[in-house]
Parts: structure tokens; sequence; C-alpha cells
């Protein structure tokens, strides 16, 4: 079975709740949210520069690694994935474009 972002976000909170420092998941969630948050900005540098090189292998490779600093923060800052895919749930009886016609008038 391929792995999922729902998996990814199981070893996070697994990462959160155990003891010690020996995870690099660890280590970001007890800087905090902010440096999350940092690092997170960082790779998606990192994502537009290999989108923008046309880097096929890179982008694959950061595009991970940007999704991985995505759920670290969102868990830094006690958003689910679950609560994501809801927001996206919602948005699909309508266009990109109406949903951003929405926002304007609010
Ligand atoms: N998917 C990832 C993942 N993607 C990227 N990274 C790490 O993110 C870092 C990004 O690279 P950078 O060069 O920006 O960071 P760095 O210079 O090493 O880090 P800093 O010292 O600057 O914070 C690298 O160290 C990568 O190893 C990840 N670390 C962990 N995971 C997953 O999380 C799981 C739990 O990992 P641990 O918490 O380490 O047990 C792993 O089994 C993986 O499935």
């Amino acid at each position: 079975m391929a792995f999922t972002l729902h998996d990814l976000a199981d070893t996070i909170d697994a990462r959160a709740a155990a003891g010690g420092d020996a995870s690099y998941t660890r280590k970001l969630l007890d800087k905090g949210a902010e440096h999350c948050a940092k690092k997170f900005g960082e790779e998606a540098v990192e994502t537009v520069i290999a989108a923008v090189e046309n880097d096929r292998t890179n982008l694959i490779n950061e595009s991970a690694d940007l999704l991985f600093h995505l759920l670290v923060l969102l868990k830094a800052r006690g958003v689910t994935i679950q609560e994501v895919e809801m927001a996206l749930g919602q948005r699909t009886s309508q266009s990109g474009l109406q949903e951003k016609a929405s926002r304007k008038s609010e």
C-alpha cells in the first residue's frame, strides 16, 4: 500500500509524544512554531528554485521536504491534516476563481 501524508502525520504525532530528542521532528517541535515556520519558508524557497530551474528530481525531493515541514508546522500550531482536508473539501463545490471572488467580498 502507498505511503500517505496521513502516515507521515501519524509518525510526526508519535515523535511529538515521545520523550528525548533523538529525532529531527522532535528537535524542530522543541524549537517552537516560529522556527518550524522559518524552516517551512526555507523549504518553500528551495522548491520554487527547483521549479524555476526545471529540475524534476530536485522538485520532487524539495516537495517532499516541503510537505514534511508543513505537517510539522501544522503540528506545532495544533492543526490537523484532516482540518486542512476539510477546508479543501468545502471548496469542491465552486471553482478557484469563484472562491477567490468570495474572499474579496469578505
Ligand atoms: N520526511 C521526513 C523528512 N524530510 C526532510 N527531513 C529532514 O529535513 C531536513 C531538511 O534539510 P535542511 O538542509 O533544511 O536542514 P538541516 O540543515 O539538516 O537542518 P537544520 O539543522 O537547519 O534544522 C533534513 O535534515 C532532512 O533529513 C525529514 N525528516 C524526517 N522525515 C520523516 O519523519 C520521520 C521521523 O523522522 P525523525 O523525527 O528524525 O525520527 C522519518 O522517518 C521520515 O519519514
